[in-house]
């Protein structure tokens, strides 16, 4: 993969241009997107920009984020050769820190579940997981050093745990979702993808302007609490064996560890998402709904289906489970800096029927707490699976720092 430090360090080093560092991924795109699939469209007319922490680096850029030089189809033929004026909010942040945006990524239709025909680049038998199908699988295959993702029930560490990539959804409205197509106006939020912990954080930082998102030169080692999210399920071996594996990595790296077992309102909070996200869909996508209800993805189309006569009083009902739910929140951090939990069931869904579930992601998206994934083994028919660190609301470079301490016990173990 194609490290964002690297990149910055050849580059301030005088090693490398910022045109070259462009033409690498473009390269690259060339030479495997057609096998991939990650890209709806790009451009070789990019030009690298010589000021910015971001010079130099390629940027992917899901398709439900308005874009001035390209189309914005947010995965649906409603949207076909759609042409918004401006840039969204986060895309002229990446551009204003220097980065050159080189194409938009594939998305599920409106983020939501129906598979794009992206493939996992560590198994083409397999999915990239979703929705941010395109931006997860261009990091993988090496074909860029960051990307944008968004996230409504679990499509940023999901696709990043699938294809083996760090990723931060980061605390909610930390990034702007200006010019983002909203599905759910309480949940949605703009993620990164990029090779490592420190890549991410550097894409973050940079297109914050927050230094303070950068990684410290020390590592703090974390008190952890583990968390096992029962009320979502049991998850597969080989979800299991990543979290095993994580925790034994990190406590042999001298970390604190000890096993949390959640309050149920957490429980009530984890089924309550479902009804604040598809109550708020309804009216997001009410037009398309109505005015096109026969070209909508067909998986999203019975979800909608399925939750038109969710009730306002049983939307509020959800509301309020929730704001309990991140009061407690508050009360779990006192016993550890960072929980450590799932990114996904397991690896990647054999084929293209599905883009994988968001069980274990969809509470803490609703929490509006800052999500890391971090690549934890490769599992079977060479799929990676990861596991995910989680600081309290606003904590997200305690959680980028407690992903590094992770990242490294893994590496040494
Ligand atoms: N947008 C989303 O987060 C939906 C998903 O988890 O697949």
């Amino acid at each position: 993969m194609i490290s964002v430090a690297d990149l910055q360090r050849r580059i301030d080093a005088g090693e490398l241009s910022p045109d070259n560092a462009i033409a690498q991924s473009l390269e690259a795109i060339t030479a495997q997107d057609k096998a991939i699939g990650a890209f709806v469209c790009c451009t070789e007319n990019v030009r690298a920009a010589n000021a910015g922490p971001l010079r130099g680096i390629a940027v992917g850029i899901k398709d439900v984020m308005d874009t001035a030089e390209f189309p914005t189809e947010m995965g649906s033929p409603i949207y076909r050769g759609y042409r918004p004026r401006a840039d969204a909010a986060v895309v002229m942040m990446l551009k204003q820190a220097g980065a050159s945006i080189i194409g938009k990524t594939t998305t599920t239709a409106f983020a939501s579940m129906d598979p794009t025909p992206t493939l996992n680049p560590h198994n083409k038998g397999h999915t990239p997981g979703g929705s941010s199908s395109g931006s997860a699988a261009a990091v993988a295959a090496g074909m860029i050093p960051l990307a944008l993702g968004t996230q409504t029930g679990g499509s940023v560490i999901r696709p990043a745990s699938f294809c083996g990539v760090a990723a931060i959804k980061p605390s909610y409205r930390l990034l702007p979702t200006v010019g983002v197509k909203c599905y759910s106006w309480t949940l949605d939020t703009v993620g990164l993808f990029a090779a490592g912990i420190d890549d991410v954080a550097r894409g973050l930082s940079a297109m914050t302007g927050r230094p303070e998102l950068l990684l410290p030169h020390t590592i703090p080692t974390p008190r952890i609490g583990f968390v096992l999210q029962d009320f979502a399920g049991a998850p597969e071996t080989s979800g299991q064996a990543a979290l095993r594996i994580a925790t034994r990595a990190v406590e042999k790296a001298g970390a604190y560890v000890r096993a949390l077992n959640l309050p149920q309102i957490f429980a009530d909070a984890w089924a309550a998402q479902p009804i604040v996200q598809e109550f708020e869909a309804h009216r997001a996508l009410a037009w398309e709904y109505r005015e096109h209800y026969a070209e909508m993805a067909p998986l999203l189309r019975a979800k909608l289906d399925g939750s038109r006569d969710t009730t306002p009083a049983a939307y509020d009902a959800a509301i309020g489970i929730a704001n309990r739910a991140r009061q407690a929140l508050e009360k779990v951090f006192d016993d550890g800096d960072v929980l450590l939990t799932l990114s996904a069931p397991g690896v990647a869904p054999k084929g293209l029927g599905s883009t994988g579930d968001a069980r274990y992601n969809r509470l803490w998206t609703l929490m509006g707490v800052p999500c890391v994934n971090v690549p934890a083994l490769v599992a079977e028919v060479n799929l990676p699976v990861g596991v995910q660190v989680i600081a309290r609301y606003g904590a997200d470079a305690q959680a980028l720092a407690a992903a590094r301490f992770v990242e490294g016990a893994l590496a040494r173990r």
